[in-house]
């Protein structure tokens, strides 16, 4: 990639690099901002890019997700200009010596399902959650990287239909189980993965999760995921977690989640553990770290957690503390508007549904 990139952005650094294409951190000569710029090679098809350009003019707006300032296609890449975050979560867990706090987890969950819902509210789902994919900028989790949406709705208000043999989508450790039996995703499924980042952050690892890299394959997650009980995920966590899980989970291919549920049961996990403790949204200082945890030893890190009664800090240090306020679910507007997705979301009346074993047909739209 040149330094300069359509005589206006100056490039000043590689961010990171992705599946499909790069992020570059740049500083645009005419507005003096920082900005992100993604690129990948024009050649590659479908446009993740172009995918991500479509997601983001809809959500134009929206808290937490990025602005899209500029496209285009220069020298044998598409490329997008966008508002430049802050790091992503797997990359603050490492700062945090991989231990968050509950509290920091659950915050993350409040934010984490805010943005989904948002986003499911756009008639949009991401397909490939986790942590990587929620950068921080001030007191606010992003939410990024659109190549892998998908609309669930059809012809203006029917529900895409549950197909199977529909390919991996996502990224193995976080996939739902419906994405390894290659069934369309749907809404339930980014909660699914939703749910598993979280118990990655709270354990340090996931139990599926092999050292040996040789041994995560597809085949092998797949099998492991499908053999694991609930509560075993979030075993010695508040049971908050694992009552979230059960009920993503036990949700239909069509139907539109209670968010305000979930919003609401990571916010009493926050009352109960107390708000003191989220340092996540402030930068991570050298005495705010913990005692440095193995994230491949689980044992290690739930044995922490189990015996968790406030996190390892000195807190006397802490300067910048963030309290931050988590509201009830009933004032935020990502929960308002659940009633008007439902009831747009028809479902083609003849319709065989296959789900949880069972075999039904939809007689009617719901
Ligand atoms: N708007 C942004 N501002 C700052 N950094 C960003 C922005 N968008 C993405 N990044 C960072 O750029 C890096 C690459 O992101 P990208 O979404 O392309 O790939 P990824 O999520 O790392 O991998 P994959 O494509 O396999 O999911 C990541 O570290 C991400 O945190």
């Amino acid at each position: 990639m040149k330094n300069l990139l359509v005589n206006r952005y100056q490039i000043q650094e590689l961010i990171g690099k992705g599946t499909f294409g790069s992020v570059y951190g740049a500083i645009d000569l005419k507005s003096k901002k920082q900005v992100a710029i993604k690129v990948e090679n024009v050649s590659i098809s479908p446009s993740s890019i172009e995918k991500e350009i479509i997601v983001l003019k809809k959500l134009e707006g929206q808290e937490g997700f990025p602005k899209l300032y500029s496209y285009g296609i220069y020298n044998d890449h598409n490329y997008i200009v966008l508002e430049k975050l802050g790091k992503n979560i797997s990359q603050i867990f490492k700062d945090f010596s991989y231990c968050l706090s509950i509290s920091e987890v659950a915050y993350l969950g409040c934010q984490m399902i805010r943005r989904i819902a948002t986003l499911h509210a756009h008639e949009i789902i991401h397909r490939d959650v986790k942590p990587s994919q929620f950068l921080i900028k001030g007191k606010t989790l992003y939410m990024v990287d659109f190549g892998s949406c998908k609309s669930f709705i059809y012809a203006g208000s029917f529900h895409i239909p549950m197909t199977e043999d529909v390919g991996f989508i996502g990224t193995l450790m976080f996939a739902s189980r419906n994405a390894h039996a290659k069934i369309q995703l749907s809404r339930r499924d980014d909660l699914e993965s939703m749910c598993y980042s979280l118990a990655y952050l709270l354990r340090g690892n996931l139990p599926w999760m092999d050292s040996d890299s040789s041994n995560n394959t597809e085949s092998k997650i797949s099998l492991r995921k499908a053999m694991l009980s609930d509560p075993s995920i979030f075993e010695g966590f508040p049971t908050e977690f694992s009552q979230i899980l059960a009920y993503v989970k036990g949700l239909n291919f069509y139907y539109c989640p209670d968010y305000g549920f979930i919003y609401n049961s990571f916010k009493q996990i926050i009352d109960k553990f107390g708000k003191s403790s989220i340092r996540i949204l402030k930068k991570p200082k050298k005495n705010y770290r913990t005692k440095s945890l193995n994230p491949h030893k689980h044992s290690e890190n739930q044995k922490n957690h189990k015996k968790y009664t406030k996190p390892n800090i000195d807190t006397t240090k802490i300067i910048d503390t963030c309290i931050c306020p988590t509201v009830e679910s009933d004032t935020l507007p990502e929960f308002k508007n659940r009633k008007t997705i439902e009831n747009n979301c028809k479902i083609y009346k003849s319709e065989t549904l296959h789900d949880k074993g069972k075999k039904y047909t939809i007689t009617e739209e719901n």
